[in-house]
């Protein structure tokens, strides 16, 4: 039995509930990660918007792969639908073989989440909060050990309101650590922090490999790419455009063995659509 929270809404800690672990076949292994033909329309003040369209996506246990793609590719549309955060039109996700959707318990217990705007109580301090999200796992790490890996000892007892945007990042990443989850989504991890603070955050990703922990880091630093992850998933305009090893996208782009990824990259997003059209598929009626 585990723990789980649902993480934070509107600014508040949310639900935790007692769940049954995730099954597990003792002849297969589920995937970590498995979306298939995942969809999403937002529609707002008479604009549709095709965030995500028929997005298939696999990430096996243990790997770290990478989801890549412009502002407003649908990553983080796509992090939202499997993490159960959001519902998809149509498609189905997987985590461990859980559906998001109706095993929204039970997911939690296994995925953390570190999402892009972090939505935490602002009123608590970092131990506070890290030391509640803990409260909610029967196991998990230490909070003040967490703390000191994320960096931020010197304001553990600083108010979440009170922090710079960076130092509320490294908390979200903290939270989203604390329950010991097999599988972990980072959405842009590093961005914004500072050079220090960002090589502390990669350590901490090459640490969860070496625990099994499967990682799926949303990113815009190919460099930091190329150097942590197996594979990498390059999404436009809601759709995956390319995807493979650094060394295979290289490959996909037509470019020399040994380029960096960040050329290969642009080569294959700019070759997914014509020149002078949107980054996601919007509409107005
Ligand atoms: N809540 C929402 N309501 C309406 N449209 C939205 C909403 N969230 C995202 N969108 C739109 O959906 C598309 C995909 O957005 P999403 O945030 O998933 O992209 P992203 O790849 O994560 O972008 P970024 O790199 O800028 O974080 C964009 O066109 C965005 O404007």
């Amino acid at each position: 039995m585990q723990v789980v929270t649902t993480g934070t809404r509107g600014g508040h800690a949310a639900v935790h509930s007692v769940v049954a672990m995730a099954p597990t076949s003792p002849t297969t292994a589920p995937t970590a990660i498995e979306a298939t033909a995942l969809h999403k329309t937002y529609r707002r003040r008479g604009r549709t918007t095709v965030a995500v369209d028929d997005v298939g996506l696999r990430v096996e246990v243990g790997e770290i792969v990478g989801l890549l793609g412009r502002n407003g590719a649908g990553k983080s549309t796509t992090v939202e639908l499997v993490a159960g955060l959001r519902s998809p039109d149509r498609g189905a996700a997987r985590v461990l073989g859980l559906d998001p959707q109706t095993d929204r318990a039970t997911v939690r217990g296994v995925l953390g989440v570190q999402l892009q705007t972090p939505r935490l109580h602002d009123a608590l301090t970092v131990r506070e909060l890290v030391r509640l999200h803990r409260s909610f796992y029967p196991a998990g790490r230490d909070p003040d050990a967490l703390i000191e890996a994320v960096g931020l000892t010197d304001s553990r007892d600083t108010r979440f309101e009170k922090l710079s945007g960076g130092q509320q990042q490294r908390t979200s990443v903290a939270v989203a650590l604390v329950g010991d989850p097999r599988v972990v989504i980072l959405d842009e991890l590093t961005t914004g922090l500072d050079p220090e603070a960002r090589r502390g955050m990669l350590a901490m990703v090459r640490r969860l490999r070496e625990d099994g922990v499967t990682v799926l880091l949303v990113s815009h630093h190919m460099d930091e790419v190329e150097r942590l992850c197996d594979r990498a998933v390059v999404l436009d305009a809601g759709r995956v455009v390319a995807e493979g090893t650094p060394a295979a996208l290289v490959a996909q782009a037509g470019l020399p063995a040994g380029t960096a990824l960040e050329d290969a990259y642009l080569a294959l997003t700019d070759a997914a659509r014509p020149t002078g059209t949107e980054n996601s598929k919007e509409t107005v009626r």
